[in-house]
């Protein structure tokens, strides 16, 4: 199956990449003609980015694109919350493969706060995410349970973070995979980014895609919720 074979909502474009390198390099190059866009737009960009094993490519080709990284602000769909130096702290893959070369001129704001509880770190969060800007791009990763971002289906607060209402830019999930204390972004300030793109890679992510639109139950397929105008999905068999 190849996803050609799927039928997407309108507004929702799907593209096959050769490979895992050739889906990195064209998604960089996307992200970049964006980020110069917003730039040229309003003085700035503001890019979100996901975490997990898939991005880091992606990361790389990005942070060698020629663009005024002096004016990007990046930040993350989600974190564990695990110190910056832990090595599964999201905020470190993205210094250590997006903020090098040309990219290290960017601002990063991370989403991890040390405080005694996740729900007091959570907080924290809230308040320094006051200051994000609407979301230029938007790139989002999906697991095989289609979660995204740190959206987990059976998390305590999913309903929350998945309301169009939610309050919160941020709140604390559990997620069935170690680290389990995670910050995740909330539905609203996702779905308001300009260009939201989804990274997915192989038959089996392409198999939970076609079982998500099928499903359409943001509850047990949390990635459901951002499958809809204006989305670019990018894949590789
Ligand atoms: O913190 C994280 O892990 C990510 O933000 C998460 O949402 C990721 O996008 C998916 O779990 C896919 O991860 P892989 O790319 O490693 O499959």
């Amino acid at each position: 199956m190849a996803i050609s074979d799927l039928e997407f909502p309108v507004g929702v474009v799907a593209r096959s990449h050769s490979d895992a390198q050739h889906l990195a390099s064209a998604l960089a190059e996307n992200v970049a003609g964006a980020l110069c866009a917003a730039i040229d737009s309003h003085g700035q960009a503001t890019l979100v980015v996901s975490g997990g094993r898939s991005p880091i490519a992606f990361f790389k080709a990005l942070s060698q694109q020629s663009l005024p990284w002096n004016k990007v602000l990046v930040s993350l769909a989600d974190e564990r919350w695990v110190p910056t130096s832990h090595e599964d702290s999201n905020e470190a893959l993205v210094r250590r493969h997006l903020l090098q070369g040309p990219a290290a001129e960017a601002r990063l704001l991370g989403l991890y706060h040390s405080a005694g509880s996740l729900e007091e770190a959570a907080e924290l969060t809230e308040q320094a995410l006051r200051g994000l800007p609407v979301i230029d791009v938007l790139v989002l990763g999906m697991g095989t349970d289609g979660h995204t971002a740190s959206l987990f289906p059976n998390s305590p607060n999913l309903e929350e973070a998945l309301s169009e209402n939610c309050p919160r830019r941020c709140l604390p999930m559990l997620a069935p995979s170690v680290p389990h204390q995670r910050l995740t972004l909330t539905l609203p300030l996702l779905r308001a980014a300009r260009l939201p793109l989804l990274a997915i890679e192989g038959p089996g992510k392409l198999a939970v895609l076609e079982q998500a639109l099928q499903q359409d139950n943001h509850k047990n397929m949390p990635i459901s919720a951002f499958l809809r105008a204006p989305l670019e999905i990018y894949w590789c068999p």
